[in-house]
């Protein structure tokens, strides 16, 4: 199972999270990436952990103020990125166009998607992996794996339709090793997660208890 711990704009400290992620990663043999806001990459690339920009933009160099270049999010030590997170959403020409920047950029892709039609679409698109994640249980605790484990199931169902080499994660209030290994039942091969992680009073301790039972 992977584990990506997006860290969105939270207040936490990125440098803490992602040295608990590298200790955790290593411990246990779990692939965890950690992906904190763009002007944090370079810090958290520096411990040393699987390092993952949020979002990048459908540019190329040139004059896009405001963009985030997939080259600069290499530089800055990136190996991935997520796209057209919910928070991020993006139309689907421009989830084509940053697909095609992250693959300049050599970065590994997840997009994100609502539903499990959603995931058809965006599967087709060729990305190395996608992620389901209803808004509606985004930050609230409630993991997807438990209030609508339908959702897991028929994304990969339609994921697996359009190409099976794209790897399907989940999120949504996961924050347990037991919501991790009610995903991986479902089908899943690896979880997106936020709060459960980057709101947790002791961090380390939160991703030590999601692994537990791999
Ligand atoms: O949006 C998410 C991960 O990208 C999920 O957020 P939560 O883990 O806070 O529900």
């Amino acid at each position: 199972m992977k584990v990506v711990v997006n860290l969105k704009a939270y207040p936490c400290d990125p440098v803490e999270v992602a040295t608990a992620a590298r200790e955790v990663s290593d411990a246990s043999g779990v692939d965890i990436a950690v992906a904190p806001q763009a002007a944090h990459l370079e810090r958290v690339a520096e411990t040393g952990v699987e390092t993952w920009a949020q979002h990048v933009g459908p540019v190329e160099h040139g004059s896009h103020t405001g963009s985030t270049l997939a080259e600069a999010a290499a530089e800055a030590g990136a190996t991935g990125t997520l796209l057209n997170h919910s928070e991020r959403r993006l139309k689907l020409a421009d989830i084509d166009g940053a697909l095609d920047a992250a693959e300049r950029a050599d970065l590994e892709t997840c997009v994100c998607a609502n539903n499990p039609d959603q995931i058809g679409a965006v599967a087709a698109l060729g990305p190395d992996a996608v992620a389901v994640e209803p808004p509606e249980l985004i930050g609230t605790g409630t993991p997807v794996s438990k209030a609508d484990p339908d959702v897991v199931t028929d994304a990969v169902e339609a994921a697996e339709a359009v190409d099976d080499s794209v790897a399907v994660y989940c999120g949504a209030g996961i924050s347990t090793g037991e919501d991790l290994t009610s995903a991986r039942e479902l089908g899943a091969e690896g979880v997106l997660l936020a709060s459960g992680v980057a709101k947790a009073d002791d961090p380390k301790a939160a991703l030590e208890d999601l692994v537990a039972p791999l």
